[in-house]
C-alpha cells in the first residue's frame, strides 16, 4: 500500500525542561492525503501549531515528542539532519500567520523567493525567472520590479502572496498553512484563501490548514479535525461536521460563528479553554459541557468511529447536536 502524504500517529509532546515541564499533546493521530485539504480547529492554545510544526519538527525549545510524523511514510521525528533540510526544502512548506515577523525587513523579496532555488543548486537567472512566474501565479502584477522590492514596500496581504510564492518555490507537495489569514482584512483574507485553493487544485499539493475558525476550515477542507486540549476530539468530512456535529464542543463552535443571516448574537462556547497542561481527570471539555455526567470526568474519551465521523466523546452517541 502506498503510505499517505501525512500520517501523524499518537504523538504526544512534552515540555521536560524544570520546572515549564508539562504536556502539551496527547495522543494527536490525522492524515493528510495527496492533493487533500483538511482543516485543524481549535480555540487558542489547544496544541494546533505545535502539530502543524511537528510535521517540519519544529518543536518548542525543551520538548520531546512520542509516537510518529510521517510524510511519505518516512518518520520526521527520527530521520537525520539532512534528510531533514531536503524535506524542508522540497517537500513540506509552511506560511503562518504573519507574514512580516518571518521575512527579514531587509532583504529584497527576490533574495526571499529564490533562497531555496539557489541552495538547491539553480543559477541566479534561472531562479528570478522562476520566482517572477511564482508571483504571478499568486496575483502579483509586474512580478519582475516586485522582485526588486523589499517588505515594507507591500500591504500584508501582497506580503502573504509572495510567502505562499516562497513556500511554492519546492513545488511541495505538503503545505502546511498556520492561521494564514488571520491577520489579514477580510477582503484580503477571501482572496488569499482563494489562491490557496486554486493552487492545491492545480498541484494537487496537499494542504493542511490551521485556524479556530471553524466554518472557515468547513468551507475549504475536505475533511476537518477539531482540537481540544492537546487531543483531537473529533474528525469528518467538511459537511458531516455542518449537518450533524457529534462532539459538544465542535456544536459550540458551530453556534459560535456569527452568521451573516442571522441578528441574534453569537452564543459562543461558555468557559474559558483549558491547556493541556491544565486538562483535569476524564474529558478536558467537560467543565464546559452542558450534556456533562460524573462519568465524563474518569477517563479521557477514547476516539471511535461513528457513522464515518471520529468523535472522542463519552456521550456521542445517545447525543444529538442538530
Ligand atoms: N515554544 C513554546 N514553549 C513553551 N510552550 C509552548 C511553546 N509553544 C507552544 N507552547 C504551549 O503549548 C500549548 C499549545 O500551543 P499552540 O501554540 O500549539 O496552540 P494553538 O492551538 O496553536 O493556539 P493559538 O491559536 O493561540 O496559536 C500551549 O499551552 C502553549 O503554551
Amino acid at each position: 500500500m502506498t503510505p499517505r502524504l501525512l500520517e501523524i500517529e499518537n504523538l504526544d509532546v512534552r515540555l521536560t525542561a524544570g520546572r515549564a515541564a508539562r504536556p502539551i499533546l496527547d495522543g494527536v493521530s490525522l492524515h493528510v492525503g495527496r492533493g487533500e485539504a483538511v482543516g485543524l480547529v481549535g480555540e487558542s492554545g489547544s496544541g494546533k501549531s505545535v502539530t502543524c510544526r511537528s510535521v517540519l519538527r519544529l518543536l518548542p525549545e525543551g520538548a520531546e515528542a512520542a509516537g510518529s510524523v510521517r510524510v511519505d511514510g518516512e518518520d520526521v521525528l527520527t530521520m537525520s539532519a539532512a534528510r531533514l533540510r531536503d524535506l524542508r526544502r522540497n517537500d513540506v512548506s509552511m506560511i503562518f500567520q504573519d507574514p512580516r515577523a518571518s521575512i527579514n525587513p531587509l532583504r529584497r523579496i527576490g533574495d526571499f523567493v529564490t533562497e531555496g532555488m539557489r541552495a538547491g543548486g539553480m543559477s541566479r537567472d534561472d531562479a528570478l525567472r522562476r520566482a517572477a512566474e511564482l508571483l504571478e501565479s499568486v496575483g502579483i502584477r509586474e512580478p519582475r520590479a516586485a522582485l526588486r522590492r523589499y517588505p515594507h514596500e507591500f500591504s500584508g496581504g501582497m506580503l502573504q502572496r509572495v510567502m505562499i510564492a516562497g513556500a511554492l518555490a519546492g513545488e511541495p507537495r505538503l503545505l502546511l498553512a498556520d492561521e494564514p489569514t488571520t491577520a489579514l482584512d477580510v477582503t484580503t483574507q477571501a482572496e488569499v484563501i482563494a489562491i490557496l485553493t486554486g493552487l492545491r487544485g492545480e498541484r494537487s499539493m496537499g494542504l493542511l490548514f490551521v485556524t479556530h475558525d471553524l466554518e472557515l476550515a468547513a468551507a475549504i477542507c475536505d475533511r476537518v479535525y477539531v482540537m481540544y486540549a492537546g487531543r483531537i476530539v473529533e474528525a469528518q468530512t467538511a459537511g458531516g461536521l455542518f449537518d450533524r456535529p457529534r462532539h459538544p464542543y465542535t456544536s459550540g463552535l458551530l453556534a459560535a460563528t456569527p452568521r451573516l443571516e442571522s441578528d441574534r448574537p453569537p452564543r459562543g462556547v461558555p468557559g474559558r479553554p483549558v491547556s493541556l497542561a491544565e486538562a483535569p481527570a476524564g474529558c478536558a471539555f467537560a467543565a464546559r459541557c452542558a450534556h456533562a455526567r460524573p462519568a465524563c470526568t474518569r477517563d479521557v474519551p477514547a476516539r471511535r468511529e461513528i457513522d464515518g465521523a471520529h468523535v472522542a466523546c463519552l456521550r456521542a452517541e445517545e447525543l444529538s447536536h442538530d
